[in-house]
């Protein structure tokens, strides 16, 4: 008998209609499926309005479905709190602000996050193990952060805050970590530095990655996949083999992509 590979992450027909019942009704998912297999990359491309963070909030737990079912890792956790699922699906967020508390040190923002996956108490010893090993983590990322672990988190620049924020993220070895258009609100160098220390954090980790972007570039150069959508729905799904020697322009034509927000290089 063959086992069949288990998907990392499993959607069903997932639909989200937000004011149901209203004039102001809006289906922002219908009838999602998607199976996404462990170690994978997706790339989530697609207009405005396409349903694209309503996805990846739905994964996250941070809304629940009017119908569909979400499964990471072979257990059901649609009806899970997302505090719950956290653990199990970690995320990053478009504003640096969001990820990281501005009032604590590097290291105290870590020692909170691995602590927090852990669900003790935060205020155990920040010990000397434990700062050796957040340094390792810090330098892998190429930014500079290992040397400024006891300054305030809110003194950082708005990239080495992405960047903490993903370690803190990631630190607890979650199976799926949900990026929502992390690098937007960068500049050009700094969100190409932060994709760097995504891809290095994520193939490190061998984590299984859904990354919202509307950078056309980093979809093709870091997804291993893409998925666009539109209307609520996934229009397009390219494997490897499938966006292998297209360029931005031929993604754009190909799939009349209509996006103020799109981003070419
Ligand atoms: N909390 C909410 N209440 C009401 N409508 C919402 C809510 N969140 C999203 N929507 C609507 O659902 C639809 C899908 O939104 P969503 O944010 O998922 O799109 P998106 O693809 O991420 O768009 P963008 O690229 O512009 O961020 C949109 O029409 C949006 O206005």
């Amino acid at each position: 008998m063959t086992a069949m590979a288990q998907a990392m992450i499993r959607l069903e027909d997932l639909s989200k209609t937000f004011n149901a019942g209203t004039p102001d009704a809006k289906l922002a998912t219908r009838e999602v499926s998607l199976q996404v297999q462990a170690g994978e990359f997706v790339a989530i491309i697609g207009g405005n309005g396409a349903g694209k963070s309503t996805l990846l909030n739905l994964i996250g737990g941070a809304i629940a479905p009017d119908e569909g079912r979400v499964e990471i890792a072979g257990i059901d956790v649609t009806g899970q709190p997302e505090h719950v699922r956290a653990r199990q699906a970690a995320r990053v967020f478009q504003d640096p602000m969001i990820g990281t508390a501005p009032m604590l040190t590097v290291e105290e923002n870590l020692v909170l996050a691995e602590l927090r996956a852990r669900g003790r108490g935060w205020r155990a010893a920040l010990t000397s193990s434990r700062r050796t090993r957040f340094r390792a983590e810090l330098a892998e990322l190429g930014l500079g952060l290992e040397d400024r672990l006891t300054a305030r988190a809110g003194l950082l620049s708005g990239g080495q805050r992405q960047a903490l924020a993903l370690v803190m993220a990631t630190l607890e070895a979650p199976d799926v970590l949900l990026l929502d258009e992390h690098t937007a609100a960068l500049d050009p160098r700094t969100s190409a530095t932060v994709m760097q220390a995504t891809q290095r954090l994520v193939s490190a980790r061998r984590l299984t990655t859904m990354m919202v972007t509307h950078n056309m570039e980093h979809a093709l150069q870091y997804g291993t996949r893409i998925v666009m959508m539109a209307d609520g729905g996934v229009r397009a799904d390219l494997s490897s083999e499938d966006k292998a020697g297209l360029g931005v322009a031929d993604l754009v034509k190909r799939f009349h992509i209509s996006d103020d927000r799109m981003m070419l290089s």
